[in-house]
């Protein structure tokens, strides 16, 4: 099913109000976006003048995913006591000189490194793609849900800090694999993760938003909620909590999107709250399932069901061998079955509010506003990273296991998928 991730917290000392305002629109762009990226502009490494401290930042390690480890920034402490914590500063080459960026536009930032294996992506391929595949894609009005991407250099010495974070745990990877990061570059993005006391974001993952065109007439289970079955009953991954058939999710069923958000809002077991300054879950729980419902949330997810459907209009089974872009689309298509949606809620509290002037009250979305309680809801897409031509066999065997083993068949009692659930449906 479409589910819900944990989304990272920022470290209190990688926030900075300049930052807080609007964390995902960053005014700060380290290279043009339209440029291919083939020699790099922008290089870390490590501080070794004094004058050069003033705009250190030391990294801080702020998430993992199975292909990649995110980092955050944070201001160099000149005076912490962590002798490991180095200092780094991210540069940039110019024509005539050496320019040093200044350590508040990289704490607004997260650094996004890959791990190597044949069937992943590297660095630049990820910002290459993402230039000249993705992004034309969501130009027609839908290109500000896409971050901005920049491809940095990483000196030895920022490799190694990179790492060292990983000395006491292994890196996840595939069973019976090995995993190991490739640090001569990394992504540069825009920092989405909560800012306690300000913004609230919660990560999604969408994807199958239409069904498999390889499922059978019969299909009880959309493809999404057919491999979770199948996952589930083999014990291969763990069942993701807070579940949403994406069917539903891409229809915009605002009973089971509300129930979907709350249950990814709840306590910890032992009582504490992941993001903690919050005001009023119930109002923030009601704009995120406005949003996602009827608001541009559901025009967004109605643009990527589009997308998908378009790209992979014969599934992986049944490839058009007449259509010579035929894998280029189905890599388009999986790519856009994979992605992240991050949903942030920015709040402004009127009643306590003397910093008026520093933070805007924010525009209110529908059923945003409770007594002096305004939320604004926006979201970015994350992880577009063009799959690998190498995935394919991978992708038909899954189907054909789908399929021949009749997870499309069954249905779970409580289940909800979009399938079962159709009208006419028995
Ligand atoms: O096959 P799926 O639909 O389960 O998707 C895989 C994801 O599983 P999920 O269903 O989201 O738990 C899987 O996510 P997790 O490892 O479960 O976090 C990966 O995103 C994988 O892509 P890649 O190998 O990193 O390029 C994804 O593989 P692709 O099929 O997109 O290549
Ligand atoms: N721009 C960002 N700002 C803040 N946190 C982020 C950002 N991008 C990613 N993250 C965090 O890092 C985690 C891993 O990132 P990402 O999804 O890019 O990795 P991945 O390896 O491609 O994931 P998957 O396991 O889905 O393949 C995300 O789940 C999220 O918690």
């Amino acid at each position: 099913m479409g589910y819900f991730k944990d989304a990272p917290v920022r470290h209190d000392s990688a926030i900075d109000q300049s930052t807080v305002t609007s964390p995902q629109m960053s005014k700060f762009r380290l290279s043009p976006s339209t440029e291919t990226d083939t020699a790099h502009k922008f290089h870390v490494r490590k501080a070794t003048k004094p004058a050069e401290l003033r705009k250190a930042v030391s990294f801080r390690y702020l998430a993992e995913g199975a292909a990649n480890v995110v980092y955050e920034m944070v201001p160099y402490d000149v005076y912490a006591e962590d002798l490991d914590d180095a200092p780094f500063i991210f540069y940039e080459l110019g024509s005539d000189d050496t320019k040093v960026c200044r350590s508040l536009d990289v704490t607004s930032k997260v650094l996004r490194v890959c791990k190597s294996s044949p069937k992943l992506p590297s660095g630049l391929s990820i910002k290459n793609n993402f230039e000249d595949v993705i992004k034309p894609l969501f130009q027609s009005g839908f290109e500000h849900y896409l971050m901005h991407h920049d491809h940095i250099a990483l000196s030895d010495s920022a490799g190694s800090e990179l790492k060292r974070m990983f000395k006491n745990r292994p890196l996840k990877a595939a069973k019976g694999s090995t995993a190991s990061l490739d640090t001569a570059t990394g992504l540069l993005l825009p920092n989405v993760a909560s800012v306690p006391g300000h913004t609230l974001t919660i990560e999604i993952k969408p994807k199958w938003l239409a069904q498999s065109p390889n499922a059978p007439e019969d299909a009880h289970r959309c493809r999404t909620c057919a491999v979770r079955a199948m996952f589930h009953h083999k014990q291969e991954k763990t069942k993701k909590a807070y579940t949403i058939c994406p069917l539903q999710l891409a229809t915009g069923n605002s009973d089971l999107i509300q129930i979907f958000i709350s249950g990814s809002l709840k306590p910890r077991e032992d009582g504490s709250w992941k993001v903690e300054g919050v005001p009023d879950r119930g109002v923030i729980v009601a704009a995120m399932t406005a949003y996602l419902a009827t608001g541009p949330g559901h025009a967004l997810l109605g643009h990527i069901r589009e997308l998908q459907e378009q790209h992979d209009p014969h599934g992986v089974l049944d490839l058009d061998p007449t259509d010579p872009d035929v894998q280029h689309n189905l890599r388009l298509a999986m790519t856009l079955r994979d992605c992240s949606l991050f949903v942030t809620a920015r709040w402004h509290d009127k009643s306590n509010s003397n910093s008026s002037e520093a933070t805007p009250p924010p525009t209110p979305t529908p059923g945003s506003k409770s007594g002096t309680l305004t939320v604004e809801v926006e979201s970015k897409l994350g992880d577009l990273d063009f799959k690998s031509p190498e995935k394919l066999e991978d992708w038909k065997e899954k189907e054909r296991e789908l399929v021949s083993q009749g997870w499309y068949a069954g249905n779970t009692p409580g289940e909800e998928c979009g399938v079962a659930t159709k009208p006419g449906r028995k």
